[in-house]
């Protein structure tokens, strides 16, 4: 049962660039509007690397049309600043990737909880490390995958543990940006290695997420076993050397009382080719002895499903899954870090530090394999080090 007064949580916002923007809108959309009567999330703090300026017209543009004017809301032209904020509970960190280990690590080593967007981090070693310094510090640590937190994801996993398809067999997902390299300016962080550019962290992390919240989150944690035997295969762009598209398959072991032992998990991503099909057609298709479940529009932001059975005469149904008040579908991942934050806990059951780290892991093997290699700066478990890679 909701409390009769909301509990009030306190942001920080650590960068004012693209997604800062999209996720502090949602935030500050009314959470009655979603259903969410235990929170109210405020936003007491900005920054940015760029200058206090910057964080001041983002306050102006963003903040104080949202938020009631007697809550005060700090600027800030360093991240240094903001975690020394008393003013603020959560940090949210939407720095590149690149930036994420070092970011983290000043937020955590100031006593800051912490919701840091995907990837979590470059390599797995820094992830585990950072893990490890929450749990020390009994601080609060979250990787924002927010798809995880749809109610399509949720109704999905739910789907898959009361057997509506039946044993897993395999799962297919494509997640693409849809972007022009060649029409990007150089120094985009998409394509930039010295901020860990290219569309397998960019957005091949969303595929992965797929596999690992169907084929692994679904099973009893205390028996189920990472995923094994990857095979992957990459394309670089030519100018950058980033990586352009990645497809990759994995062996995931069933449970014992499966009848297949083992289950595929299929994944393909890539910069140049649209974020869903364009015929608005699935973008994960979820295979079970007893039916198939298809997600449509992008698997980073879903938007419905189809059941179809397998059995001749039951019918196939589908659902749409809207997102409320008009917001973008990030509030639901704010409202999880809130609600940990408030109970004291230090990691969500819904995105936990194994299955960030096991996805890291797995991202690992697959530049492993194609050999991408990113300055050691920003792979290094040192901290702090300094890093400066704006274009000059
Ligand atoms: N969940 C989601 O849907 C999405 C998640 N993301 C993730 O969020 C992160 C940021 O992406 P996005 O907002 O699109 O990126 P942007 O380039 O728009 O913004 C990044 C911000 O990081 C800060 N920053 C700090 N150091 C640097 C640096 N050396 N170079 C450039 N920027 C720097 C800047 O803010 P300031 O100057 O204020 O410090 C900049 O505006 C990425 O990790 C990405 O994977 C991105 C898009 C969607
Ligand atoms: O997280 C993301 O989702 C949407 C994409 O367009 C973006 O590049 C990526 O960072």
């Amino acid at each position: 049962m909701a409390p009769a007064t909301p509990k009030v949580v306190r942001w920080g916002l650590m960068a004012t660039g693209d997604i800062a923007r999209t996720f502090a809108k949602d935030l500050l959309i009314d959470p009655k509007s979603r259903g969410t009567e235990d929170i109210i999330h405020v936003v007491t703090g900005v920054a940015s690397s760029s200058s206090a300026a910057s964080a001041e017209r983002f306050k102006e543009e963003i903040v104080q049309p949202r938020q009631p004017s007697e809550i005060a809301c700090n600027t800030y032209g360093s991240y240094e600043e903001l975690v020394q904020d008393p003013s603020i509970d959560l940090v949210y960190i939407s720095s590149p990737h690149s930036h994420h280990y070092q970011n983290c690590m000043l937020a955590l080593s100031n006593g800051k909880a912490v919701l840091c967007e995907k990837p979590v981090t470059v390599t797995s070693v820094q992830a585990h490390k950072l893990y490890e310094v929450a749990r020390e510090k009994s601080l609060f640590f979250m990787e924002a995958v927010w798809t995880r937190f749809f109610p399509l994801s949720i109704t999905i996993r739910q789907m898959i543990q009361d057997g509506v398809i039946g044993d897993l067999v395999r799962v297919y997902v494509n997640n693409s940006t849809g972007t022009d390299p060649e029409a990007l300016d150089p120094s985009h962080r998409y394509l930039n290695k010295s901020l860990a550019g290219g569309a397998l962290l960019d957005i091949g992390v969303y595929t992965l997420t797929w596999l690992f919240q169907t084929l692994y989150h679904t099973q009893n944690p205390e028996t189920r076993r990472p995923p094994h035997s990857l095979s992957s295969l990459v394309e670089f762009h030519e100018s950058s050397g980033t990586d352009q598209m990645t497809s990759l398959v994995m062996r995931f072991d069933m449970p014992s009382n499966s009848r297949l032992k083992t289950a595929h998990g299929i994944a393909t991503t890539s910069m140049v080719l649209p974020d869903a099909t364009a015929d608005g057609g699935p973008t994960v298709h979820i295979y079970g002895l007893k039916g198939e479940i298809q997600v449509w529009g992008p698997a980073h932001r879903p938007q419905s499903i189809k059941v179809i059975p397998n059995m001749i005469g039951k019918e196939a149904f589908e659902r749409k899954f809207d997102i409320p008040a008009g917001g973008h579908g990030m509030f639901w991942e704010a409202d999880a870090a809130a609600r940990c934050w408030i109970a004291e806990e230090v990691e969500c059951r819904t995105i936990p530090w194994d299955e960030s780290i096991l996805v890291m892991e797995t991202v690992d093997e697959i530049r492993r394999q194609a050999n991408i290699v990113y300055p050691t700066e920003i792979e290094t478990t040192d901290y702090p080090v300094k890093l400066d890679s704006r274009p000059k």
